[in-house]
């Protein structure tokens, strides 16, 4: 890349240098990151990355130097060409799905075929019968053909029953007829759909002989295979710019009264008959949302990744960076010499900084335990037992929402973490948040989702003399009988340290939920309140609920386990006594400053007590305290390449300032000459700076 501006290179950063810095910070660690990360990815996938990041990183046309300089219709098109790298790479070396979701998580960019990828194959692959996987899969899984998702309408998203979009069985010619009746019926938001998709699958409201069995999804070609251009009685287009996610053509579409094959409509669960036009119910009515939990379970696993990213670059950069020297506690060097005290030094930056890490590894050990019910899901399914379903999209939803709101606030305190620095896009930060934040409301409005984990919980607590039975289906719920049968019980702990037990962690965050759960159901039933007027206290069931779920994975994932139903990654973790020391103490920090985060709501129920809330205090300070030198090794063991992070600030390297100048020295609006004189016409002079 071009720099504009020439820096000298006799100027180094004053001593010591970030380089140093982080090394002394490694050097303090308790543990061995190369077998925490071990531990995290497994050998083979760790492997399959780094031959992967290889690839990448050595690729001209995925070279990421230029991309903080580019504007909207440049990034467009760099995502365009970087996503056509990818499918060319994965041809090249044969990678397979996984190796496929490796190669996009490093590159890091949504792009046009993201939603092709992440949402049009899922829904063929879970919703069309083999018949229709022949015709549509195939060729969709060579980008033969692309797709998209569009679902949501510019008048309705989250209510999904309210879609306006119609597709009318025409028994005659035995099509059927998709059709947008109104203006707030247009398609809207699809990714993919702007510019690029040939193909949709488009949710729309079944009507056969005259009945609206509501919303279903057909596979609709949109445009034309050779000239790109939208078929006839179809209007498509880009809905414009957005605070993010700028590398994806989200677009809109109308339907003027358009003919499809009944053979399009995915009918691996629900049918409609050739001529008589009559309709097979699917064995369960919410199958057709069935891309909505997927996509929400890897929403979830995905949440860990942007927290461990977010706390990878600003922990070394606290690392790296000093302000004031600490009269009491200087900073010496090795040499004697009393610096600067590193920001990672001060307890505020570690209250705000260790915390996140901790959210990254208790959602990284959550996103891994739900990607294996939905796994357990679809391997029922496909043997038509549906009765995890319920179960799933409650805790899918629920972990949807706290996770991505979680990962929400934390990118921000991390950047704001950053200073200054972390305002300018070298941070890494930028993008990165915009491209992140849709994640709380895409795939469901967190506040919504809320309702339907809430209202799962409740329903169970409301029949309560079968919830013994239900429980046993309902591997989320179980905890709550435990404590609703002993409400008068009160917190054991008497000392700070008893609050590092997790028997009483989990009491704690059960008898909470429980009572949050058993006052809703008195206020519902007994005192007859609306849904609506609840629906702060159904936020705060769901969300406590959830809480328990993530500390409960989090100390069950430390937890020795039979060796049979331990996999590779357990065994590493559990034959280490070190990695398990240091878990734990993030283990605790978790569940510990979550507690303290949402205190209210304990003391409230009565279990903890004022007394026992400071000593709680006492204890996450121990536990800030004893995460301290392991801090940078701790991320460091995400293995979050710099290729990845992106960030002047977070590279592994530590030379954050050097980076900071070389960078800036490339921004494009360095290279041209101006003319600031107000009286002259011309903005600019046609003269550009000579180029370095
Ligand atoms: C070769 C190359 C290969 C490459 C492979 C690469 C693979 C990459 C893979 C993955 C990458 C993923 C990356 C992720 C990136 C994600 C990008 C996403 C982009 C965004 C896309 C979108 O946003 S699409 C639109 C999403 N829209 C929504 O989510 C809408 C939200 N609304 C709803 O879901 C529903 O309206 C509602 C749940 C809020 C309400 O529904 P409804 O009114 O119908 O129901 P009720 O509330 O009355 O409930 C009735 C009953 O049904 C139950 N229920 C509701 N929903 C579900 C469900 N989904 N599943 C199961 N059950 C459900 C509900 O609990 C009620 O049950 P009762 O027993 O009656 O109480
Ligand atoms: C970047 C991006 C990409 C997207 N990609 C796609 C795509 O590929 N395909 C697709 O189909 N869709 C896509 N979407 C759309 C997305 O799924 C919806 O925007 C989302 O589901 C929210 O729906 P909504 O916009 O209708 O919000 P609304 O429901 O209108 O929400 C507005 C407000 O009302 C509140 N609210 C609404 N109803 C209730 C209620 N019952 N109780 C309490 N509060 C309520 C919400 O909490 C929110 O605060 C995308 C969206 C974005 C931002």
């Amino acid at each position: 890349m071009t720099s504009y501006i020439k820096i000298p290179s006799h100027l180094t950063p004053s001593d010591p240098q970030g380089s140093e810095l982080l090394a002394r910070e490694r050097s303090k660690a308790t543990f061995d990151v190369n077998e925490l990360t071990l531990a995290l990815y497994g050998s083979e996938e760790l492997s399959r990355f780094k031959k992967i990041l290889k690839i990448l990183e050595s690729d001209p046309i995925l070279d990421k130097s230029n991309i903080y300089y580019m504007g909207r219709t440049e990034l467009f098109k760099y995502a365009l060409r970087k996503d056509k790298r990818i499918i060319q790479l994965a041809a090249t070396h044969k990678w397979n799905v996984d190796e496929f979701k490796i190669a996009s998580r490093l590159v890091d960019m949504s792009g046009p075929y993201s939603i092709h990828q992440s949402m049009f194959l899922p829904t063929i692959l879970g919703q069309g019968t083999e018949e229709q996987k022949r015709k549509f899969l195939n060729p969709a899984i060579r980008h033969e053909i692309i797709g998209c998702y569009a679902q949501t309408e510019l008048g309705h998203g989250s209510n999904v029953q309210g879609l306006e979009t119609t597709s009318t069985y025409i028994p005659e010619t035995d099509e059927f007829e998709i059709h947008t009746p109104h203006l707030t019926a247009a398609k809207w938001w699809a990714g993919g759909l702007g510019r690029t998709a040939n193909h949709s699958v488009v949710m729309a409201r079944l009507i056969t002989n005259g009945q609206d069995k509501g919303p279903h999804p057909f596979i609709v070609q949109i445009r034309d295979l050779t000239t790109h251009e939208p078929l006839p009685g179809i209007t498509i287009g880009d809905i414009g710019p957005k605070f993010g996610f700028n590398t994806t053509d989200n677009g809109f579409m109308l339907f003027d009264h358009v003919r499809i094959p009944r053979f399009n409509m995915l009918s691996k669960f629900s049918k409609v008959t050739k001529g008589t036009g009559e309709y097979k119910n699917p064995p369960n009515e919410k199958l057709s949302y069935g891309t909505m939990v997927f996509v929400r379970s890897v929403i979830i696993f995905n949440a860990g990744l942007a927290l461990a990213r977010a706390a990878t670059i600003s922990v070394r950069y606290s690392a790296v960076r000093r302000q004031f020297v600490d009269k009491e506690n200087p900073m010496i060097l090795p040499n004697g010499q009393v610096v600067e005290t590193a920001v990672l030094d001060y307890t505020m930056q570690q209250y705000r900084l260790f915390p996140v890490i901790a959210q990254a590894y208790a959602i990284y050990f959550t996103g891994e335990i739900i990607t294996n019910l939905y796994k357990q899901y679809i391997d029922q399914s496909s043997r038509g037992d549906f009765s995890l379903l319920a179960d799933l999209h409650a805790s899918t939803s629920g972990l949807k929402s706290l996770t991505s709101d979680i990962a929400v606030d934390s990118i921000e305190d991390c950047r704001r973490s950053c200073g200054g620095h972390g305002y300018s896009n070298f941070s890494g930060f930028t993008r990165f948040y915009q491209d992140y934040l849709p994640n709380t409301t895409w795939e469901g409005d967190n506040y919504i989702l809320t309702q339907q984990t809430a209202r799962y919980i409740i329903h169970s607590k409301q029949q309560s003399e079968e919830f013994s039975l239900r429980s046993n289906e309902s591997p989320t719920i179980f905890y709550m009988l435990r404590y609703l049968s002993n409400p008068s019980q009160k917190c054991t702990v008497i000392s700070p340290s008893d609050f590092k037990n997790p028997e009483v962690q989990l009491a704690i965050y059960g008898y909470r939920a429980a009572y949050l759960i058993a006052r809703a159901v008195d206020q519902i039933d007994n005192h007859k309140k609306s849904w609506n007027s609840m629906l702060v206290e159904i936020n705060r069931i769901s969300r406590a609920h959830c809480q328990y779920i993530l500390v409960h994975n989090f100390i069950l994932t430390l937890q020795p386990q039979t060796s049979d139903s331990m996999n590779e990654k357990r065994r590493i973790l559990h034959n280490s006594p070190s990695l398990k020391t240091v878990l734990t103490s993030v283990c605790n920090l978790f569940a510990l400053h979550t507690m303290e985060k949402n205190l209210s709501e304990f003391l409230e129920s009565g279990y903890l007590s004022p007394k026992q809330s400071e000593m709680l205090r006492v204890q996450i300070s121990e536990s800030l305290n004893e995460i301290r030198p392991n801090a940078v090794a701790l991320v460091d063991a995400f293995y979050l390449p710099d290729y990845l992070l992106n960030s002047a600030l977070g590279r592994y390297d530590g030379k954050v300032y050097e980076t900071m100048i070389e960078w800036a020295s490339k921004e494009p609006l360095n290279g041209i000459t101006l003319d600031i004189n107000p009286y002259s016409e011309k903005l600019f002079r046609n003269d550009v700076k000579a180029k370095i």
